[in-house]
């Protein structure tokens, strides 16, 4: 054990963050908690919580979990939504060195069961909700030998968090033990989309690194108000020295956040970030759009209006920047977003995974004036440049396992391939899924450094800009070429009676055909609005050869954590059944 913040290895442990913003602010707030349900017309009271005090709390319970049996290196599942419990269950985790796993409330039952599984915890910290779910379920039943309720009893649980803080608050300052970048720091599972979750494993080292690159990346200062839409990411708040507000909305269902409520307490408190899935983005903007409609963007709102705010200026004049990620954002949904901000506010949309992040950088200024227009001529959608410490490498795509770098597999300028990175923050494994890990991962003989297939398919441009395609696995091939999902679905973006479009394969007779899913909002009747896709299918090479146009009434199936990836596999199934075993395709396609 050691001093805290006396060697370079403790100071790696993203604790050690928490430690010396409560040394050198320590009555900057940290947290700042709605008391009650957040009103959308007048300020609600929050509980403040300062750094000194979210420091203390989480020194208590790491005293009070090492009691209980946590120890360096116990993996431990979170079901604890965001909340003062969750940031010092959190940090208290980390400075015990333990290992917290990070699944998705919202991905059901059995994904669940199938991720702890995977996992094994010897712990599980959580709401009452959680625990009695395990115990219905039987989830991780072989590996778990401690369970702790979040609250104030124990129920049926081992231990409550409130007696271990009791436990542990007379005894001062936890010892960050020294910790070493490779060592394992967390369990973040993947959202599950396209197949099964894998447990990406983080070290000490890659959160280290991530927080560094946040804070240069976008230019966060410490001091800063934040507005954390998307839970994981909001553990980066108090690691960078903000004030975070947690908002009062369901942190699984982002994109069933109530816009009124947001605003209210992003106004209340002055939020200079905020950070959300393109969900977020795209409820805000249009509750906005329908509101005050796009004669007001990027300028004023009406006070006149009932629900306007009462100031002149745009809704939220504070915010100095907005960070969208987990999925392509639409031009037109980040459009309709700057209607909220300052004139020269920039929407990032930085790109990356579960297992790989940040990646790469683009502000919604280059995606408006520039990308956007060449995204609708089904060039794919730019992600910009990868940012300082990242290598992004493109290769042919193949479903086979890399085991080996070799410079030869570079693809040149232009040519479509899967995007490999590497750099300080890329995952090494999945945790006990050496199968996954080895579809995912590249070893450089050379460096000794461990690549990340990402699963995307991409381009690099002239300029050195990347430019997105799609998911690999989501690429629809037919006897005509190969068809890329975030190349051919912007085309049609824009057309009257079209929300989202969703491009799929549909097998028939050993031939896979190109199919349209398209999101009708009954404005305009069907069949004009399959004409004008006809029409604007036929005027690009890669839009020609698609079969078949689908009406799709209801908003698409999409992903759970950021509620805004659109399920294709999910959407080919029920394309297939739509258009039944005796469908022809048209002649003109083939
Ligand atoms: N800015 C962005 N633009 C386009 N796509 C993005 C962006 N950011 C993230 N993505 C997409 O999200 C993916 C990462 O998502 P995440 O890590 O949440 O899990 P997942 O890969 O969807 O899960 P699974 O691998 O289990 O299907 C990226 O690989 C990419 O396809």
């Amino acid at each position: 054990m050691i001093s805290p913040a006396t060697t370079a290895e403790a100071a790696l442990n993203v604790a050690m963050h928490l430690v010396r913003q409560a040394a050198e602010t320590p009555q900057r707030p940290a947290l700042y908690v709605p008391q009650r349900a957040v009103r959308g017309d007048r300020p609600t009271p929050h509980r403040v919580i300062t750094y000194a005090e979210l420091n203390a709390d989480s020194d208590a319970l790491a005293h009070g979990l090492e009691a209980a049996g946590v120890e360096r290196g116990t993996r431990v599942a979170v079901f604890i939504p965001p909340s003062p419990q969750f940031y010092a269950v959190v940090f208290a985790l980390f400075k015990l060195a333990a290992v917290p796993v990070f699944i998705d409330p919202g991905m059901g039952w059995q994904g669940l069961k199938r991720c702890l599984e995977r996992a094994e915890p010897a712990a599980f910290v959580g709401v009452l909700r959680a625990h009695l779910a395990r115990w219905l379920f039987g989830w991780a039943r072989s590996s778990l030998r401690l369970s702790i309720h979040a609250g104030r009893r124990r129920f049926f649980c081992d231990y409550s968090l409130e007696e271990l803080r009791r436990l542990g608050s007379t005894r001062g300052t936890y010892p960050i033990p020294a910790v070493s970048a490779e060592e394992m720091a967390a369990i973040l599972f993947t959202s599950g989309s396209t197949g099964p979750a894998k447990g990406a494993v983080y070290t000490h080292g890659i959160f280290a690194a991530q927080v560094q690159m946040l804070r240069q990346a976008f230019g966060i200062a410490p001091g800063e108000v934040d507005y954390g839409t998307f839970p994981l990411f909001a553990l980066f708040g108090p690691a960078l020295g903000m004030s975070c507000v947690i908002p009062d909305m369901d942190a699984s269902r982002p994109a069933r956040l109530r816009p009124d409520k947001a605003i209210a307490q992003m106004r209340q408190f002055t939020v200079t970030n905020m950070f959300g899935s393109p969900a977020v983005i795209r409820v805000l903007g249009e509750w906005y759009h329908q509101r005050w409609g796009s004669s007001l963007a990027g300028s004023q709102a009406s006070a006149s209006s009932p629900s306007a705010p009462e100031a002149e200026g745009p809704l939220l004049p504070a915010l100095r920047r907005v960070i969208s990620a987990g999925a392509p954002a639409s031009p037109l949904q980040l459009q309709r977003f700057t209607a909220l901000l300052p004139a020269a506010v920039p929407i990032y949309t930085p790109y990356g995974a579960t297992e790989a992040l940040p990646v790469a950088n683009i502000d919604s200024g280059e995606i408006l004036h520039e990308t956007q227009a060449l995204t609708a001529q089904g060039r794919g959608v730019c992600i910009g440049r990868p940012l300082p410490g990242i290598r992004l490498h493109i290769i042919p795509i193949t479903d086979e396992a890399i085991p080996q770098w070799r410079e030869e597999l570079e693809l040149p300028t232009g040519v479509i391939g899967e995007l490999v990175v590497r750099g300080p923050i890329v995952t090494p494994r999945y945790y006990k899924q050496p199968e996954a890990t080895q579809l995912a991962k590249i070893y450089d003989p050379t460096t000794g450094e461990i690549l990340h297939r990402m699963g995307d398919v991409g381009y690099r441009d002239e300029q050195g800009r990347i430019w997105f395609c799609g998911r690999k696995s989501q690429r629809v091939v037919t006897p005509w070429g190969t068809l890329f999902t975030d190349m051919v679905e912007p085309v049609f973006h824009g057309l009257p009676g079209v929300g989202r479009t969703a491009l799929v394969g549909v097998e028939r007779g050993g031939v896979t055909y190109p199919v349209l899913c398209v999101e009708w909002d009954r404005t305009e009747p069907w069949a004009v609005v399959e004409s004008s896709l006809r029409q604007k299918a036929q005027s690009l090479e890669s839009t020609r050869t698609i079969a078949a146009f689908l009406a799709h009434s209801r908003p698409f199936p999409v992903d759970r954590r950021h509620n805004a990836k659109i399920a294709r596999e999910s959407l080919a199934r029920w394309a297939d059944r739509r258009l039944g075993p005796h469908w022809q395709p048209r002649q003109d396609t083939t």
